[in-house]
C-alpha cells in the first residue's frame, strides 16, 4: 500500500489553540503525566471587564479589556498591555501563555500575564487615552490583578513608557507603600524608575538571537548561506517599538535592509534602504512609501514574500498563514512579533527547511530587561551614596523583599552588581546579551537532542522547567 501525504489544510485554530497545539507537541517529547501537563497549560485566571468612558465631546463610550494570568507558578505574573481594536479574550490567554513559557526559557522568575484593551489608539486623543489606561489600572487594581509581588504589567502592542507612567501614578494614588509600588509595572521612563535599554530591548534581543542563529554552521551550511550576520538581506514588517530597533540593531551589525512594512504599505530596494532616513520621510510625510530609490508595495502584506534571507515578522500574530506560506522566500523567520506564523503554515515552511526563531525565545528581552527594571525597583535607592554598613543592612533586606515576593533566592553579588553599576545601561545590555546567547544554546542542544525544530525545542525546555516548579510547589490543599 502506498502512502500519500495528507495535505495541509488551514483549520483556522484561534490563537489560544495553536499556542496548546504548539504546546502538545513539544509535551510528547517529555515524560511528564498527563495532570501535570495539563496544569502547565491551564489559564489560572482571567479578569475581563466593561468601563464606560468619557470621550473628549462630553459622550460616553464602553470599553472592553481583558488581565489574563496564565501561570500562578512564579509571583509576581508579568506581561505587556496591548492597544489594538483587534483584542480579544483568547488572544490575551494566549499571549499570556506564551509569556509563561518564554519567562521559563530566559530563566526569568515570573508566571505569565497579558493584558489587552480593545481599542484603536490612533482614534483617541491624549486626554481620552490618559483616562482609559487610569480607569483600566483602576479595575486591574480592585480585583488584585496588579502589583509588585501580584502581577507586573509593561508595554506592548500599542502602548509605551506613557501609558505605563500613567499606570504607575494612577497605583500610586491607592497605594499605602508607595517605596514599593514603584515596581507595580515596568517599561516606565528612565525619570520614573524606568531602567535606561529597556525601551530597546525586546529590539536589541531580537538581533542578539538572530546574530546567535547566524553563528550556527550547520544550519547556515543546511541553508546555503555564509555564516555570520554580514550582508544577509533582511525584510521587517511593522516599524513600533520591536520592529524599529530589530531592524537597527540589525543594520548596525552589518545586515542589509531591503524591504520594510508598514501599516500603509512597504517598501523595497535590492540594495539596500537606510532605516533613519525610511523613518524621518515617514515624519515627514506620513507615510513610507515614495521613500526615494525604492519601490512602493501597496498591500503590506507583499513584503512578507519578497526574497531575502532574513524575514522579521514585528507587528501582530497570524501574518503568515497558509495562504502566503508557500510564497515566502526567506530562508529565516525571526519571530519578532508574538505569533505571527500560524501552525499550519509553519507545517509548509518547515517543510520548505526554512528555519524559525520562535516568539517564545526570540522576543523574549524585553521581559528579561523588565526583570533589571523590577529588581532595581524594589531596591528603590541609589546604593553608591551609602555607608557600607547602611548599605550592607538594606542589601540583606533587599534579598528578603525578594524572596518573599518571588520565592527565590537572588546572589547577593547581583544585588550590589546592579546597585554599583556605574553604567546601568551597559549592565542591562550585556545582561540581555547573555540571556539571549545561553538561552539560545539551550535550546539548540535540546533540538539536537530529540531531532525536533527550534519553537518544539524550545516548549519542551519552558514545559520541563514550569513542571519542575510545580512538582516543587505541590497542590493546595
Ligand atoms: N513591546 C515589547 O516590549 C514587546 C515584547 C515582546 C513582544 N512584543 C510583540 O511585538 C509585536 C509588536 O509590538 P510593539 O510593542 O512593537 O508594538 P507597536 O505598537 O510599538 O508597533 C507595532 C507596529 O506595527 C505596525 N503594524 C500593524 N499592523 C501592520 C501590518 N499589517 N503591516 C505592517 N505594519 C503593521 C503598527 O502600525 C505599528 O507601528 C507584538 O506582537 C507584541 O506582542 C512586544
Amino acid at each position: 500500500m502506498q502512502l500519500t501525504e495528507a495535505p495541509v489544510e488551514e483549520r483556522t485554530y484561534s490563537f489560544w489553540e495553536q499556542v496548546n497545539r504548539m504546546f502538545d507537541r513539544a509535551a510528547a517529547h517529555t515524560k511528564h503525566p498527563k495532570g501535570l501537563l495539563d496544569q502547565i497549560k491551564a489559564c489560572n485566571s482571567v479578569y475581563r471587564m466593561e468601563f464606560p468612558v468619557k470621550r473628549d465631546d462630553g459622550s460616553i463610550e464602553v470599553v472592553r479589556a481583558y488581565r489574563a494570568e496564565h501561570s500562578h507558578h512564579k509571583l509576581p505574573t508579568k506581561g505587556g498591555i496591548r492597544y489594538a481594536p483587534n483584542v480579544t479574550e483568547d488572544e490575551v490567554m494566549a499571549l499570556a501563555a506564551l509569556m509563561t513559557y518564554k519567562c521559563a526559557i530566559v530563566d526569568v522568575p515570573f508566571g505569565g500575564a497579558k493584558g489587552g484593551v480593545k481599542i484603536d489608539r490612533r482614534k483617541y486623543s491624549e486626554a481620552e487615552l490618559e483616562r482609559i489606561t487610569r480607569r483600566y489600572t483602576y479595575e486591574l487594581l480592585k480585583k488584585n490583578f496588579i502589583g509588585p509581588g501580584v502581577d507586573v504589567p509593561a508595554p506592548d502592542y500599542g502602548t509605551g513608557p506613557r501609558e505605563m507612567a500613567w499606570i504607575l501614578d494612577t497605583y500610586n494614588s491607592f497605594s499605602s507603600n508607595p517605596l514599593e509600588a514603584l515596581a507595580c509595572v515596568t517599561g516606565k521612563p528612565v525619570g520614573q524608575g524606568g531602567v535606561r535599554g529597556r525601551k530597546e530591548a525586546t529590539g536589541r534581543g531580537v538581533f542578539f538571537g538572530v546574530r546567535e542563529a547566524c553563528s550556527v554552521e550547520e544550519d547556515m551550511k543546511a541553508l546555503g548561506l555564509q555564516t555570520g550576520l554580514g550582508g544577509k538581506t533582511v525584510v521587517v514588517q511593522g516599524l513600533g517599538n520591536v520592529g524599529y530597533h530589530a531592524a537597527k540593531f540589525l543594520q548596525e551589525g552589518g545586515a542589509v535592509l531591503v524591504g520594510l512594512a508598514e501599516i500603509e504599505g512597504a517598501i523595497y530596494n535590492p540594495d539596500g534602504l537606510d532605516l533613519e532616513a525610511v523613518m524621518e520621510h515617514r515624519r515627514r510625510t506620513g507615510s513610507i512609501l515614495n521613500f526615494p530609490g525604492a519601490k512602493n508595495l501597496e498591500r503590506s502584506q507583499d513584503a512578507l514574500e519578497l526574497p531575502c534571507d532574513i524575514l522579521v515578522p514585528a507587528a501582530l500574530e497570524n501574518q503568515i498563514t497558509v495562504e502566503n506560506a508557500p510564497h515566502i522566500q526567506a530562508k529565516i523567520i525571526a519571530e519578532a512579533a508574538n505569533g505571527p506564523v500560524t501552525i499550519e503554515a509553519e507545517e509548509i515552511l518547515l517543510k520548505k527547511g526554512v528555519l524559525i526563531i520562535p516568539d517564545v525565545y526570540l522576543n523574549a528581552g524585553g521581559v528579561t530587561v523588565s526583570y533589571f527594571e523590577w529588581l532595581r525597583n524594589l531596591y528603590h535607592v541609589r546604593f553608591g551614596r551609602l555607608s557600607k554598613r547602611f548599605e550592607e543592612r538594606t542589601f540583606s533586606r533587599i534579598l528578603e523583599v525578594i524572596e518573599d515576593l518571588t520565592g527565590k533566592k537572588v546572589p547577593v553579588e547581583l544585588v550590589q552588581e546592579v546597585a554599583h553599576g556605574a553604567d546601568e545601561e551597559d549592565l542591562v545590555n550585556s545582561g540581555l546579551e547573555e540571556t539571549m546567547i545561553n538561552a539560545y544554546q539551550e535550546i539548540l542542544a535540546i533540538r539536537r537532542e530529540h531531532g525536533v525544530d527550534l519553537r518544539t525545542a524550545a516548549f519542551i525546555d519552558a514545559i520541563n522547567k514550569v513542571a519542575q516548579s510545580y512538582l516543587e510547589l505541590g497542590i493546595f490543599p
